[in-house]
């Protein structure tokens, strides 16, 4: 059923929502997730569906955002964040660069599953171009779920889009009261609402009585490259190895051979990688040109270049590493341009 407008509101010449002249302009495009999750019961808080509900639920469910914001809802996809796709991601940033380019937009939300939410915030970080805010938002539980997390992180990321303070900072991730920039944030933990870790980088600020208050001015990530992506319509397969004692060296060229134009090594320690396993990654190397990139299993640090070939994957954690890779592939970056993203050359 239709929201009701609250006291003050018209209707939107431009869309049809809601509509207050005195307040910013946000728009929230909706990709899925645990936080549009939808659970048989209010104690379930693990196998149920994610990306069940839409966006207009969301924000009917969350009237206090039209004290701080006139929001638009646009559904991106509705999916649990492991089946967002190189396809989905292009669309994504594609509408947000579109939306953030309008003199009518102050700022964008993306809601998105957890799991990936990393991924597709640090892919947004590289490829957005605007001083506005772009704030990546999810929940750890379901929206059917006593004690939901979903209102209050969807409140404070659009809370934190609305804020002029929040201009300048790149993607940024809120979820548990804090905001995080999106280039050095990780998921950490599978089950706690307290998931999101930014590491030695460290957050940006935290939220009270839901505004943002800053640690720091608006500052960027010393290096963070822009990806121009508005006319790509597919990305470079780009894959990951994990490494482990006992390393098969065959899936290098069994990645290669199946279509993988780049490898992210999730090396051990700092990006080490077998003696059979590093003859392997040479070979695919010399035989196909494969673009490779060393990073680590190990949970943060900073992994230099092994030995002649490849590339140090820098601080990037694997999953980010393969995003940057794909969009290095994408625009056709040779090797000092590769060194200078991956391993923060100047
Ligand atoms: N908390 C979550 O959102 C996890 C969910 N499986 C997802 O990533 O879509």
């Amino acid at each position: 059923s239709p929201v009701p407008l609250p006291a003050g509101f018209h209707l939107s010449v431009r869309d049809g929502t809601p509509y207050n002249a005195s307040l910013p302009n946000v728009t929230i495009f909706a990709t899925g997730g645990t936080i549009a999750g939808s659970a048989s019961s209010s104690d379930q808080t693990t196998g149920y569906q994610a990306g069940a509900l839409g966006v207009d639920i969301l924000i009917a469910a969350v009237p206090q955002l039209w004290n701080v914001s006139n929001v638009r809802g646009v559904q991106v996809a509705n999916v649990g964040s492991e089946s967002i796709t190189p396809a989905i991601l292009l669309n994504l940033t594609q509408q947000i660069q579109a939306e953030l380019d309008s003199p009518y937009c102050q700022g964008v939300v993306v809601t998105h599953g957890t799991d990936t939410l990393e991924e597709s915030a640090f892919f947004l970080d590289l490829t957005v171009r605007s001083e506005k805010p772009v704030v990546v938002v999810g929940a750890m539980r379901p929206a059917t779920a006593i004690s939901a997390d979903g209102p209050i992180n969807l409140l404070e990321a659009v809370t934190l889009a609305a804020d002029p303070g929040a201009r300048g900072r790149g993607a940024m991730i809120v979820l548990n009261d804090r905001v995080a920039g999106a280039f050095y944030t990780t998921k950490s933990n599978a089950n706690s609402l307290d998931t999101f870790r930014s590491a030695e980088q460290g957050f940006l600020g935290f939220f009270i009585n839901i505004k943002p208050k800053f640690y720091f001015a608006p500052s960027l990530p010393l290096g963070r490259p822009y990806f121009d992506v508005t006319g790509a319509t597919s990305l470079p397969e780009v894959d990951i190895l994990f490494g482990h004692q006992a390393l098969n060296p065959a899936l290098a060229s069994a990645a290669v051979a199946s279509g993988a134009k780049g490898l992210v090594l999730a090396g051990m320690g700092a990006g080490g990688w077998t003696d059979a396993g590093s003859e392997a990654i040479e070979a695919v190397i010399e035989n196909n040109g494969t673009a490779v990139v060393y990073s680590r299993r190990s949970m943060d640090g900073y992994v230099e270049p092994t030995g002649s070939v490849g590339y140090g994957g820098g601080f990037l954690n694997p999953q980010k590493a393969r995003i940057m890779l794909q969009l290095a592939l994408y625009a056709g970056y040779e090797t000092a341009q590769m060194k200078t993203i991956f391993e923060f050359d100047s």
